[in-house]
């Protein structure tokens, strides 16, 4: 069996980017910026006040000094005469400074009395003044690849860029598979289940900035399993779920086959996970999903993600990894690196105590896959040790 990084190499190489397309900042938040996106004026675009006060000139911030009022200048209005000695200009809050001041007294520190003031307190070292581009200057460019946070939203606006080039979404279709499994709110027989996965994957395709379709459920014949494959046939990335291990009604690697696909792997050395087969079927990316929840969650977090990542021209890495102590002793691994459902509290990690997977319960308790890898000996309560946030 291969390891989780060869597989990961292996999907990888699957993966063309996709074209781009432009896109209204207002839709952006969450994908994928293809081409930087470069700042159309300064921020801020004046010198601006940073407080309501009262604007003076330079050096002119003495206890005791008196200025007359002589104008006002809100945001938004700039005030048109010069400030000349022994002047001040009623200020407020994102309004440019008037020419020939220098210096921003807060009105806290001001008597006024008419249009007459009078500073009452040292007024400190802090002119109180936004420089103009102090935040960025035109030309200046939020480089790409780049996933769009909302603090970028609010960056990409006050550059007064209204549209960006960002990755089209990449198409997931979802198929669920096996005789057992009815959608939720439908009335299950009693030796069926509720096709669960689906919901789980689907949330975390959307999540990466991909659109999800969920298929109908293929029974466990290949004329239906056939049926669902080519309704997918369009999509960037197909995944099935169940069917993938070596039981007389596991179908996928046999009817994929006929129809075409190439294989790259079939089994990584993983835990949960081990029966996951990725390929090409037609132009989309195979992923071949176990049906244990567990191991259909562990799977799309090690491989579908990073694969939507890459196709929207982020680069090819795994899942991001962090550190964290143990909270208990950890049991020496078998040969299939361990992915087990763990807390992180207070900044220590603890795997659950049942590591079953099929158990959607601790994994929906978790915030954590603890990563011990393969034929990593024991480890002790206190060690740093690797995870992935879920
Ligand atoms: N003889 C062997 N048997 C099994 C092996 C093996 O190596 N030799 N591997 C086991 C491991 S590990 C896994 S993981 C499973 C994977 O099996 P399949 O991918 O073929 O999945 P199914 O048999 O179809 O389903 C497994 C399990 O998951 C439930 N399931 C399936 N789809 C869904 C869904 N959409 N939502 C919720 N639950 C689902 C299904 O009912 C089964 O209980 O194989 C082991 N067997
Ligand atoms: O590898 Mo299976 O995915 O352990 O449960």
């Amino acid at each position: 069996m291969i390891s989780v990084e060869e597989a990961l190499q292996l999907v990888f190489a699957l993966v063309t980017p996709l074209t781009s397309e432009k896109c209204a900042l207002r839709t952006a938040s969450g994908r994928v910026m293809t081409a930087p996106a470069v700042a159309r004026r300064d921020q801020p675009p004046f010198d601006a006040s940073a407080m309501d006060g009262y604007a003076i000139p330079e050096g002119a911030a003495r206890r005791g000094a008196s200025f007359t009022v002589i104008g006002e200048a809100p945001a938004g209005r700039s005030f048109a005469g010069r400030v000349g000695a022994g002047q001040a200009v009623r200020i407020f809050t994102g309004a440019a400074l008037p020419e020939g001041a220098g210096h921003v007294v807060i009105q806290e520190n001001v008597e006024r009395v008419g249009d007459r003031i009078t500073l009452s307190h040292d007024t400190g070292d802090s002119r109180n003044i936004r420089p103009c581009g102090q935040d960025f200057r035109t030309g200046e460019s939020l480089p790409a690849p780049r996933r769009l946070r909302p603090a970028d939203l609010g960056l990409l606006a006050a550059m007064n860029v209204a549209q960006v080039t960002v990755a089209r979404r990449p198409t997931v279709a979802i198929i669920a598979t096996g005789d057992e499994l009815v959608m939720p709110g439908e009335k299950p027989s009693a030796d069926q289940i509720i096709a669960s996965n689906s919901f789980a994957l689907a949330a975390l395709a959307e999540a990466e900035g991909a659109t999800a379709r969920l298929l109908p459920i293929a029974r466990d014949t290949e004329a239906d399993l056939r049926a669902a494959l080519e309704l997918a046939a369009d999509a960037d990335v197909i995944v099935t779920i169940g069917g993938a291990s070596v039981g007389d009604h596991d179908l996928v690697a046999p009817v994929t086959q006929a129809m075409g696909a190439s294989r790259a792997f079939y089994k990584v050395a993983l835990r949960p996970g081990k029966p996951l087969m990725a390929g090409r079927l037609g132009g989309a990316i195979l992923l071949g999903l176990p049906g244990n929840p567990v191991s259909a969650v562990v799977c799309a977090h090690l491989f579908l993600l990073p694969v939507l990542r890459a196709l929207q021209g982020l680069p090819a890495a795994g899942a991001p990894e962090l550190t964290a102590p143990l909270g208990c002793d950890l049991p020496a691994n078998g040969p299939r690196a361990h992915y087990q459902r763990a807390t992180v509290r207070n900044g220590i990690i603890t795997p659950a105590n049942r590591q079953d997977s099929a158990l959607i319960r601790v994994l929906a308790a978790a915030n954590a896959l603890l990563i011990q890898p393969a034929g990593d000996g024991p480890r002790h309560k206190g060690e740093q040790v690797p995870y992935i946030a879920i």
